[in-house]
């Protein structure tokens, strides 16, 4: 089944268009590396698919539900936005079991939950009883990560998810994030770290100045690239989202 299903899905600010006309198929339980320059609309598209934000145009489903039918959406999606609603003179314990309330989980199976993600992620029952007020970033993040996957969400949208993550952390969200999948949910992931990507995604689509220009697989993306000595992933997305006039004679030479 396809997860996330979007139809000429479009989006403006007045005289901006942030996404225009995107159409989209991620299959259930894959991961969906969704790449883009700054501002090319990529948060705009996982507002628009998480309901906080409207279409100005076209239609969009999730997990088979309308993205304009926010109550029923909800519970089936986690978010990861850049910026994470946290309270900060709560606890990350205090957090997560007010985020497990809202949400009505079990709450003994919740527990254990959070405490194996605490775990697994570096945050002692030290660090979990401490105001997040006096957490560093990557404290914040992990706590903001167990939040968004906690009630194991039909699909998972991910803003850079190891932003400001040591190594050991983001090699664990990327593990994590594996597992996820492996249990069926599906990942939308958009982050500037292409080997993260490269690393993890069954898909990845290329945004340019809101339109889908490429979508692939990371191996097949690479191997379009036409540039670099290596012909890596990164060649590619910066042939493919190049404002030189020359490159992209290139690659419509190329595509026909
Ligand atoms: N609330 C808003 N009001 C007006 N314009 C907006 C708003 N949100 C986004 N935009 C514009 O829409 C375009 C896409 O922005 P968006 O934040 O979706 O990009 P992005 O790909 O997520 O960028 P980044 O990689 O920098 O996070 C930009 O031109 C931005 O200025």
């Amino acid at each position: 089944m396809t997860a996330i299903d979007t139809t000429a899905l479009t989006k403006h600010y007045g005289e901006t268009i942030a996404v225009d006309s995107l159409d989209l198929a991620v299959p259930e339980g894959t991961v969906y590396g969704f790449l883009g320059p700054n501002g090319s609309g990529k948060t705009t598209t996982m507002r628009m698919l998480t309901g906080l934000t409207t279409p100005t145009s076209g239609s969009a489903t999730v997990a088979g539900v309308s993205v304009t039918d926010r109550d029923v959406l909800r519970p089936r999606i986690g978010y990861l936005p850049e910026e994470p609603p946290l309270y900060e003179q709560a606890t990350a314990y205090e957090q997560l079991e007010y985020v497990a309330g809202l949400r009505d989980l079990p709450q003994q199976d919740t527990q254990d939950r959070i405490d194996e993600l605490l775990d697994r992620l570096g945050l002692s029952p030290k660090d979990a009883a401490t105001r997040i007020a006096d957490y560093s970033k990557g404290m914040r993040q992990k706590v903001a990560y167990i939040q968004a996957v906690l009630h194991s969400p039909d699909i998972a949208f991910l803003d850079e998810p190891t932003s400001g993550l040591d190594p050991r952390a983001a090699r664990t969200i990327r593990e994590l994030i594996r597992e996820l999948t492996d249990d069926g949910t599906t990942v939308f992931l958009s982050t500037h770290i292409l080997p993260v990507v490269e690393e993890i995604a069954d898909t990845v689509g290329i945004l340019y100045e809101g339109r889908l220009v490429a979508e692939d697989t990371p191996d097949q993306l690479t191997q379009r690239a036409e540039t670099g000595e290596t012909r890596t992933l990164e060649d590619a997305f910066l042939e493919l989202t190049s404002t030189d006039p020359a490159a992209e004679a290139s690659v419509e030479a190329r595509d026909g």
